[in-house]
């Protein structure tokens, strides 16, 4: 215990003992809908996950994945990865960046405090850049932030500002990026009529330019690169409509636009970084900033060719990397996710054991301890990353690494070397973000096959599962009205829903290991995500820190 009365030691649960493997299973946009032709876990085979709803009703049930249930501004905002994984391991509730945001443009100190200071220098010489996904979607960015911001930065001053967008299509409709760059180009032209020099610079498609994560494929970081800073691109275009609409026609969509550049009448790109100038990046997610804020960060860089590194002063909209304090500036100060329940089991002799494939490996690592990379305690973790497919969109491949994940995670529960096994099965989410309803239906049941080969594995050693999501995505693939009728588009097709929703996701528990009187309470009826870190320290034996939202569990005497 320190000085100030705190410890790391969690009290021993009344009931429950320790020593039980417990599988932590996280199905990836994995929600619960009315059963229809558009609920692609419905039509799928799921055997496993209809045993464990169709199984004793205490021991499934749903829990709350969007909106304040995990800190976003309000109930309209569907859950994601990072609000998602975040409450899962943190076991509360913050307020996360979007919220955060929110705030201080509402006060305004978003731009009296250091970060904006520091690239504010930038104004009165140079060029303020802003770099980033260009949607109201509210997972990653949000235009309404980004037109304040605009707007707060030039009224301090920015007398020429450059926008490097990226079209979303993911969080929000494919299609949908013509209109965003329609109403910034209204901004950005208002802003010309008042004697600032502001336009659009470059874009391109959210995964094929700037917006990888985990490292999983840098040419993505370096096509935003050449484009942004560089001022290279395989197009050119006068005007960024004229960009999108073009590259749309051509075939691409939203999130794979390839990088454009916009060019003058001489055919000189209007917007490389260049010493001098100011950059900030105004996503306020961390997992897809994390490569570019290195890519402008940092001095010594391998990861590809940078050919001219300008002397800029950068800052992210948020701090994304709290263990490696990246970017070192920042305009809003990131939620202070602290005493995870990662950290707090390992102080505790936890052993545990991680994995997912690539694209998801930081959801269930760097997410789930609060946006902090690295082990805790090296000697109680191991963290085991698949590498993911390259280069493709998932629904080519909608199998993913599933059973790979599997097996580790199978191989780690029969070694017996670890307490807890979690893993991340990313398939409904990243097929269901592409939009193939076919695709998605196998994935589902990949995921499901997936989940099988665990909880075999699980009643092997005697242990206990818990199998939840993140939030939803392939249980609705539809727009649809406020009565919930498919929406139609112009041509009479429905509109695909690539992104994620509102639904709850199921929670289920079981296993040999489980204590015959566990079940779930009833009086916690709108438990959310942030619930489930005090259930699953109780199943390993430990009650949850008094500030931790109500455990979902409780020990009935038989
Ligand atoms: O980044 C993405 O892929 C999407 O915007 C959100 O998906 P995720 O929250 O499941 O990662
Ligand atoms: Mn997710
Ligand atoms: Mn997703």
């Amino acid at each position: 215990m320190g000085s100030s009365g705190f410890s790391w030691k969690l009290a021993d649960h009344p009931k429950l003992p320790k020593g039980k493997t417990v599988a932590v299973v996280v199905l990836d946009g994995w929600g619960e809908a009315k059963p229809d032709q558009y609920n692609c876990i419905h039509i799928a085979e799921t055997p496993v996950m209809d045993s464990l709803k169709k199984g004793a009703t205490e021991k499934w049930r749903l829990v709350r994945a969007h909106g304040t249930a995990v800190g976003l501004p309000t109930e309209d905002d569907m859950g994601n990865s990072e609000v998602g994984h975040n409450a899962l391991g943190a076991g509360r509730i913050f307020a996360q960046g979007a919220k955060l945001v929110d705030l201080a443009l509402a006060s305004g100190k978003i731009f009296d405090g250091e970060g904006f200071n520091y690239v504010k220098e930038c104004f009165a010489l140079g060029t303020l850049h802003l770099i980033g996904l260009l949607s109201d979607g509210g997972v990653h960015s949000r235009l309404d932030q980004l037109q304040l911001l605009l707007k707060g930065a030039s009224e301090r001053g920015a007398k020429r500002i450059r926008l490097h967008v990226l079209t979303d299509g993911r969080d929000v409709l494919d299609g949908s990026s013509v209109g965003f760059v329609e109403t910034i180009e209204k901004d950005l032209a208002e802003l010309r009529s008042k004697g600032i020099d502001a336009q659009i610079a470059s874009g391109g498609g959210r995964m094929y330019v700037t917006m990888d994560r985990y490292e999983n494929d840098w040419n993505v970081i370096k096509r935003g690169w050449d484009a942004q800073v560089l001022g290279e691109a395989p197009h050119k275009f006068k005007s960024a409509v004229e960009a999108v609409k073009t590259l749309r026609a051509a075939g691409a969509n939203d999130q794979y636009l390839p990088p454009f550049v916009i060019v003058d009448d001489s055919g000189k790109a209007v917007g490389p970084i260049v010493d001098g100038d100011g950059v900030v990046t105004f996503n306020f997610r961390a997992d897809r900033m994390v490569m570019i804020a290195k890519s402008l960060e940092y001095a010594d860089f391998d990861k590809f060719d940078r050919v001219r590194v300008p002397k800029i002063r950068y800052a992210g909209l948020l701090q994304y990397d709290g263990e490696l304090k990246l970017p070192t500036h920042y305009l809003v100060s990131p939620p202070e996710i602290d005493r995870t329940s990662g950290e707090y089991l390992v102080h505790n002799g936890v052993r545990t054991f991680a994995c997912s494939e690539t694209v998801k490996f930081g959801h269930v690592t760097f997410f789930w301890n609060g946006n902090r990379s690295g082990y805790f305690n090296p000697e109680m973790e191991e963290y085991v990353e698949i590498p993911s497919d390259v280069g493709i969109t998932f629904n080519v491949q909608p199998k993913m690494k599933a059973v790979e994940i599997a097996e580790k995670a199978r191989d780690a529960i029969l070694s017996r070397k670890f307490d807890q096994v979690r893993v991340n099965l990313p398939n409904s989410d990243m097929v269901g973000h592409t939009g193939d309803i076919e695709a998605t239906i196998v994935a589902c049941k990949a995921a499901d096959e997936a989940v099988k080969i665990i909880l075999d594995a699980i009643e092997q050693v005697g242990g206990i599962y818990v199998v939840t999501a993140d939030h939803g995505n392939a249980e609705d693939m539809v727009k649809r009205n406020k009565s919930g009728q498919p929406l139609l588009d112009k041509s009479g097709n429905i509109q695909i829903l690539t992104s994620h929703t509102l639904e709850p996701v199921p929670i289920a528990i079981g296993g040999p290991g489980l204590g015959p009187g566990v079940r779930f309470r009833s009086d916690v009826p709108n438990g959310g995500l942030a619930n489930v870190a005090a259930t699953v320290m109780n199943l390993h034996g430990f009650e949850a820190p008094s500030d931790y939202e109500p455990t979902l569990i409780e020990v009935v005497d038989n």
